[in-house]
């Protein structure tokens, strides 16, 4: 039976009324564990050990309307995770404030704290371009630059300053596109534009160039909607190549991705992280009813 309007906002009401740990510098070890095994019961394992990116209370605005609610959550180091829920859900927004894509759009407001390996991604002095080179993008639509294949991966380097004489850089743009898993079919051809290049490998190229500037998070924003089973299938095993350096995080609407390439997963519901768990359990037994609501189909 499809779970009711009526029912959906009694649960999240419910949801909203619990409390999320609040630490302070005079928090001890003992009560932030204890605070987190209590969060743990009702959302799942939304913080871990072995954070490489904390997220607290994090709200984010589009004027005044609200699109993401006190969200908190840590992703681990080399993990995947993995950002589902029903379309509108505020998955993409809440991705989108981890490197602050956000920034571009004017209407856009985020409060909480957001922190890489303890920076405060959000500190008005922080410059956005290294940071975007730390925690790296790839978006739903492959979208390489009018330029040729070794001038895409290697323009990240460049402005970086990463490769003081060519060969360094032939050596980044190699080794890139071979992580990408698209070095033997472009090899060739290196000098023709990427855009010359099928969806797939268009999409392969734009993680080669992610990688280049070597990040150490990615973030992944529906990254084969625009790809074929074919394709798609050569991303996914690529995820789980790069998941062995990088932490990886991937907004995705399919669930059958979701359950192929991530180790724990994040369902989101109206702005809200309902539920964060190993991805396994999230797709057998959930905690919460309109996470089963979802995973079996009973949301449209
Ligand atoms: N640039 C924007 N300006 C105003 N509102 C926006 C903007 N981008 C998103 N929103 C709104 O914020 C809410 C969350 O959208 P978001 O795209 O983050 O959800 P999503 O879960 O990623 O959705 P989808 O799965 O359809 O991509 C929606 O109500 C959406 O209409």
């Amino acid at each position: 039976m499809d779970i009711s309007e009526e029912k959906s906002a009694t649960l999240i009401a419910e949801h909203d009324r619990t409390e999320a740990p609040k630490m302070t510098e005079n928090t001890t070890a003992k009560q932030v564990a204890d605070m987190k095994a209590e969060h743990a019961t009702t959302v799942g394992k939304p913080l871990v050990d072995n954070a490489k990116m904390s997220m607290r209370g994090v709200d984010v605005f589009y004027g005044d309307k609200q699109a993401v609610f006190g969200v908190d959550l840590d992703i681990g180091e080399n993990e995947v995770i993995a950002m589902i829920g029903p379309s509108g859900c505020g998955k993409s927004t809440f991705l989108r404030c981890l490197n602050r894509m956000n920034d571009t759009i004017e209407i856009c407001q985020v409060k909480g704290e957001i922190s890489l390996d303890g920076l405060n991604v959000y500190d008005p002095k922080l410059d956005v371009v290294p940071l975007r080179a730390r925690v790296g993008m790839v978006f739903q639509k492959p979208n390489p630059f009018p330029k040729s294949i070794y001038e895409n991966v290697a323009y990240g380097p460049k402005i970086h300053g990463l490769a003081r004489r060519r060969s360094e850089m032939d050596e980044i743009v190699e080794t890139s596109l071979q992580r990408a898993g698209l070095w033997e079919e472009v090899k060739d051809r290196l000098h023709q534009p990427g855009t010359g290049l099928s969806g797939g490998q268009q999409q392969r190229l734009c993680i080669a160039r992610t990688i280049a500037v070597s990040p150490e998070v990615i973030l992944m924003d529906e990254p084969c909607s625009a790809l074929d089973p074919i394709a798609t299938a050569k991303i996914e095993e690529l995820i789980a190549e790069l998941s062995q350096n990088f932490t990886i995080a991937i907004v995705t609407h399919s669930m059958q991705q979701a359950a192929r390439v991530s180790h724990r997963t994040a369902y989101f519901h109206l702005g809200r992280l309902i539920e964060v768990n190993n991805t396994k359990k999230v797709f057998t037994t959930p905690d919460h009813e309109l996470t089963e609501a979802y995973i079996t189909g009973r949301f449209g």
